[in-house]
């Protein structure tokens, strides 16, 4: 049942038969994942598994050995580079702790993927920061501050509005509520649900929270053995075999977290 309505839905990421390794060592092996459109995919395996290797293979800053990767339906080795740029705009990412630039301020840092991929005057993309600065939450004071002078859910939030800065379809989230307070990071998962439902988001999200995946994530991918052991909803995973998975959506930790009712929203689809 639930595989047809996946089938009806679109995919806007698809990863086929992807391998990946550093020198002897095989990291990722003849790996498989598709991304629907609108969803909230939550992704997590063992420290160490792979889960920041197969982002940044996805999004191009690590070589593959095999496989391949088609976002937004197109296959990026296919695409000439016109239309790789074109690709890359409708792309957003949010590398683990925020990565801002240090030396810029919040607007100069939301503004740094207009100057690199659209022509726009000065004026106009003051106006888009300041749209992308309210869109996140924050105050529009926040524009001149430095990254230094912002708290990490503020850092988290201007680096989710640079993310934002050229209204990307899909949007990848390395560890977005690590490091922050449990009412921070339960407000950053509110606005990443706010988000896909306003704008219509796709977001993939590398998250060892389980706050984030049993309240925002509507689906759920678990990278073991260098692949996806198994996807699907919670129900899923409480019901998948294996040692690893078990222990981590079974734990002490998962039982101390309410689950939503199935029918009440989020996270079984
Ligand atoms: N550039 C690289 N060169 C060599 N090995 C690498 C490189 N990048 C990652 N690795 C190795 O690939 C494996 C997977 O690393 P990765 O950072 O993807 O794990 P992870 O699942 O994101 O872990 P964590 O949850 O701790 O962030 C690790 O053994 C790591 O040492």
């Amino acid at each position: 049942m639930q595989q047809t309505r996946s089938e009806a839905r679109e995919v806007v990421l698809s990863v086929k038969d992807l391998t990946v390794g550093f020198g002897e060592k095989i990291v990722l092996d003849k790996l498989n994942l598709d991304i629907y459109r609108g969803e909230i995919l939550g992704f997590v395996g063992a420290s160490g598994a792979g889960k920041s290797v197969l982002m940044r293979t996805v999004l191009r800053l690590l070589p593959r050995r095999s496989g391949s990767i088609e976002i937004l339906g197109a296959d990026y080795d296919a695409v000439d580079e016109v239309q790789r740029i074109a690709l890359d705009t409708r792309l957003g990412v949010l590398f683990q702790h925020g990565a801002l630039f240090s030396a810029l301020t919040v607007k100069e840092n939301i503004q740094l993927p207009m100057r690199e991929y659209l022509d726009l005057p000065q004026w106009l993309m003051d106006e888009l920061a300041y749209l992308k600065i309210e869109l996140v939450g924050l105050k529009p004071d926040a524009a001149d501050k430095y990254p230094s002078e912002l708290s990490g859910g503020m850092i988290k939030r201007a680096a989710l509005a640079r993310a934002l800065a050229l209204d990307p379809d899909l949007v990848f989230l390395d560890e977005p509520t690590s490091g922050l307070d449990p009412i921070g990071a339960a407000e950053f998962d509110e606005l990443i649900a706010q988000l896909r439902d306003t704008l219509g988001l796709t977001v993939y999200m590398v998250t060892h929270d389980l706050d984030s995946l049993f309240s925002v994530c509507d689906r759920i991918a678990v990278l073991g053995q260098k692949r996806v052991l198994v996807e699907g909803t919670l129900d899923d995973m409480l019901a998948f075999d294996d040692p690893w998975v078990q222990s981590y959506f079974r734990g002490k930790r998962a039982r101390s977290i309410p689950r939503p009712e199935p029918s009440g929203g989020h996270p079984v689809k």
